[in-house]
């Protein structure tokens, strides 16, 4: 088991100009990501969560504190650790496979073995027959549906996704839910998951993470227990219509007011 790490992870950003003031963005964040755990993590608009996930990523160094992988302090982008963004930021030049393939071949891997691992990835995505497909082809949902595979190629340890179902229409973001939880379950993988969705956090986490606004603080860190429901198989609106759901659904509603009364509440 692998565990990811934020060790008293505080993050400023340095003034704008010579007026303005740095504004602590994070403050003191500690909490730790095993593999086989999926931790969503909500707050309001400017709360920091992109900011934890980019520190995660290696993309962002924190000004204090340290992100560690079973031990180790990373400083930077790594292969264990795979970005999943709203935008699906693949490359349209190449068609399905080799967007899939393209991690790989970075590490050196033959073609003929890429490829094939490409296929059972997108086979395992739900997308058999579009490996050959132009990234323009492609549905919205199909475009993250291939981000995710490409996400997986790289085998890595800890999935680190940035609101992946964020610009989807509302029936195919929940289709994705469901297809999220079985892949990440399948890879064995940590997820990381930055949502506004409360709904989607409870339906998706084993864990959820609740961040309060300037600065960002840890408000609140509580096991969930919806997603095993849903792999169990249970219908997501079964889950969803249980007086369960509905009340840790309000809670956390509650929670996210505590942290910051002053601001309109999330979805
Ligand atoms: N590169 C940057 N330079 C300066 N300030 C930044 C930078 N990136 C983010 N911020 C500020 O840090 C704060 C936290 O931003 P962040 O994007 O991490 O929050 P968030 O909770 O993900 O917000 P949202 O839910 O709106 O995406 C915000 O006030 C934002 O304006």
């Amino acid at each position: 088991m692998s565990h990811l790490s934020f060790n008293d992870v505080s993050l400023t950003y340095p003034a704008r100009d010579r007026n303005g003031a740095a504004q602590l963005v994070l403050d003191r964040i500690s909490l730790s990501l095993s593999t086989g755990e999926f931790v969503a993590v909500i707050g309001r608009s400017g709360s920091g969560k992109t900011s934890l996930l980019n520190i995660a990523a290696g993309f962002q160094e924190p000004s204090e504190g340290t992100v560690t992988l079973d031990g180790a302090p990373i400083d930077g982008p790594g292969t264990e650790r795979a970005v999943v963004f709203q935008d699906d930021a693949l490359y349209p030049w190449l068609v399905a496979r080799d967007n899939v393939a393209f991690p790989l071949k970075l590490r050196g891997v033959g073609e003929r073995d890429r490829r094939a691992r490409a296929e059972e990835l997108l086979e395992l995505v739900g997308l058999p027959t579009a490996g050959n497909r132009r990234i323009s082809e492609l549905s919205g949902g199909m475009r993250q549906r291939v981000g995710i595979a490409r996400a997986l190629a790289a085998e890595p340890r800890f999935l680190l996704l940035d609101e992946p179902l964020g610009a989807l229409d509302s029936l195919t973001r929940s289709r994705m839910q469901t297809f999220l939880l079985n892949v990440w379950t399948k890879s064995g993988s940590g997820a990381l998951l930055i949502t506004h969705s409360i709904d989607e956090a409870l339906l998706l986490a084993t864990r959820i993470v609740v961040l309060s606004p300037h600065p960002g603080r840890l408000a609140a860190d509580i096991p969930s227990s919806f997603a095993a429901d849903i792999l169990s198989g249970t219908p997501a609106g079964d889950v969803r219509a249980s007086p369960a759901f509905k009340r840790m659904h309000d809670g956390l509603i509650g929670l996210i007011h505590t942290a910051s009364p002053e601001e309109e509440l999330a979805a």
